[in-house]
């Protein structure tokens, strides 16, 4: 079954077109990335998937349903680019709200806290973290009711190494379906096993990570395969 699909997706800004017939789908419990150059089109794909921003043409479908709907935001998690919890609130209160918000049994605030590292920060307001913790805390609220499916817009920015690796580990554990925005290679490669690339708003590639390695000469790093192809796109 298909848990994300776009048809034709067209979004314009004035004169800017951000998304030009943008098609793709990705089955339940696939890991993909999404990858293109500067201004491609990847986070304004992912807020028209969290239903943020609604196209000018074409069909956008969330395991069937329009994105955005009370039924979809109880299983979506969506990570922005720039992220920002509710700054007075602590971060215990951030995580007791969305909890609440989610229906979640208190519980998870306890089980997110330790999961993400967060327990000596619990008291401490989230406008007053540092830029690092911050997106610790945002990943930490789009996770803890579970989501079935996972939007994740650049989601190691701002991390510490540790941090990632904490990070990378807790997202593999999970059984979701992820689609995540990176211009970091190495996050696709440990963190899905497909990719779809942009350009100028269209998929001009798609594929496993096997067979975009494959596509390398000798030695060629998938760093400068995708680089070759987003040149020539
Ligand atoms: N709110 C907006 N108003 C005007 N133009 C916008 C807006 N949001 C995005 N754009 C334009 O749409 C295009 C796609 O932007 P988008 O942010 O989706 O790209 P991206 O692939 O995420 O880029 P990056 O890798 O630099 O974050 C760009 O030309 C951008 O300038």
């Amino acid at each position: 079954m298909e848990c994300i699909s776009l048809r034709n997706v067209v979004k314009r800004f004035g004169s800017i077109i951000a998304l030009n017939n943008l098609s793709f789908t990705i089955p339940c419990d696939g890991r993909f990335a999404l990858l293109g150059p500067n201004g491609a089109g990847k986070s304004t794909t992912m807020k028209i998937l969290a239903g943020l921003l609604k196209p000018d043409y074409g069909e956008v479908e969330i395991m069937g349903m329009k994105p955005g709907t009370k039924e979809v935001k109880r299983f979506l998690g969506y990570l922005p680019e720039d992220p920002m919890p509710y700054r007075i609130l602590t971060v215990r209160e951030n995580l007791e709200y969305i909890a609440s918000l989610r229906g979640v049994k208190k519980e998870r605030v306890d089980e997110m806290l330790d999961l993400l590292d967060l327990r000596q920060y619990e008291r401490v307001q989230a406008g007053k973290l540092s830029r690092g913790n911050q997106q610790k805390l945002s990943l930490a609220l789009i996770l803890i009711h579970n989501p079935k499916i996972i939007l994740l817009d650049e989601p190691l920015n701002y991390l510490d190494i540790p941090t990632q690796e904490k990070v990378i580990n807790v997202l593999r554990d999970m059984k979701s379906t992820f689609l995540i925005s990176t211009h970091i290679m190495s996050i696709a490669t440990r963190l899905t096993d497909h990719v779809i690339i942009i350009s100028r708003g269209t998929v001009i590639w798609q594929g496993s990570i096997d067979e975009l390695r494959a596509l390398g000469r000798e030695d060629e790093t998938i760093e400068s395969v995708v680089a070759r192809m987003m040149r020539n796109a």
